[in-house]
């Protein structure tokens, strides 16, 4: 198996291997929490106003996101894994918007099978690929400048049998992280350190979640 780890906005093409577009601090761990609470799918979407305009088909959606990592207007949660781990999202289509995960996200196409992924469910997510006996898999960092993603695709590459790093080293590159160092500032009610505690643990078990092409993008969890 060939392991290539990209890293920014923009995954490279491929046409015919496994992507995982890789967020740890926030979006896939809050994607992760959210099914863990029961909601059905995620509806990534580039900007609020795209949010806004998917609500009038999904009245019933639930829009979660940020910017500059702050919630957005008129969105019921930020892109925080403990908000949406506290909420009731049983059955809800949550439609999502954030800088980074879900950029790399809507640019990931073309590939043969798509994954977004964080740290808490890496392992459930290299089990996953690992199924699929693909010649080639891309771990794309979405942070185009920080560790904390590219930490996680070394630690997926390593239990995909090649070069990387331990779940203990990835742990503490995401708690070192630049973009987590807001969370535990106190500056922002928001903007809590519990969303990096979450952001920062592995699961054994867990489940993958992978992208559709329906209608819309689509990510879905898979059955453990
Ligand atoms: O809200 C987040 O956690 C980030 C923005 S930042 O890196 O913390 O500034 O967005 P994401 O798309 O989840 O990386
Ligand atoms: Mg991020």
């Amino acid at each position: 198996m060939i392991i290539q780890i990209a890293q920014g906005h923009q995954p490279p093409p491929n046409p015919d291997g496994v992507t995982v577009v890789i967020d740890v601090i926030r979006a896939f761990t809050t994607s992760f929490y959210a099914f863990r609470g029961g909601a059905s799918r995620i509806l990534p979407v580039p900007d609020p106003q795209a949010a806004f305009a998917l609500r009038e088909r999904y009245p019933d959606a639930l829009l979660a996101g940020e910017i500059d990592a702050l919630p957005i207007e008129g969105f019921q949660f930020g892109n925080s894994p403990w908000e949406i781990s506290q909420a009731n999202v049983r059955g809800r289509t949550l439609i999502m918007r954030t800088t980074n995960g879900v950029t790399a996200t809507l640019n990931a196409r073309p590939c043969a099978a798509l994954f977004v992924a964080a740290l808490v469910n890496a392992a459930a997510t290299a089990r996953a690929i690992k199924k699929l006996v693909p010649e080639k898999v891309v771990l794309v960092a979405s942070h185009p400048t920080g560790d904390e993603d590219v930490a996680c695709a070394e630690y997926i590459s390593h239990l995909l049998g090649g070069s990387g790093i331990t779940q203990d080293e990835a742990i503490a590159r995401t708690r070192n992280a630049r973009a987590a160092q807001k969370f535990y500032a106190g500056t922002h009610p928001r903007l809590r350190a519990v969303d990096i505690d979450m952001a920062a643990q592995c699961e054994a078990e867990g489940f993958a979640m992978r992208v559709a092409d329906d209608d819309e993008l689509t990510i879905q969890a898979l059955p453990a």
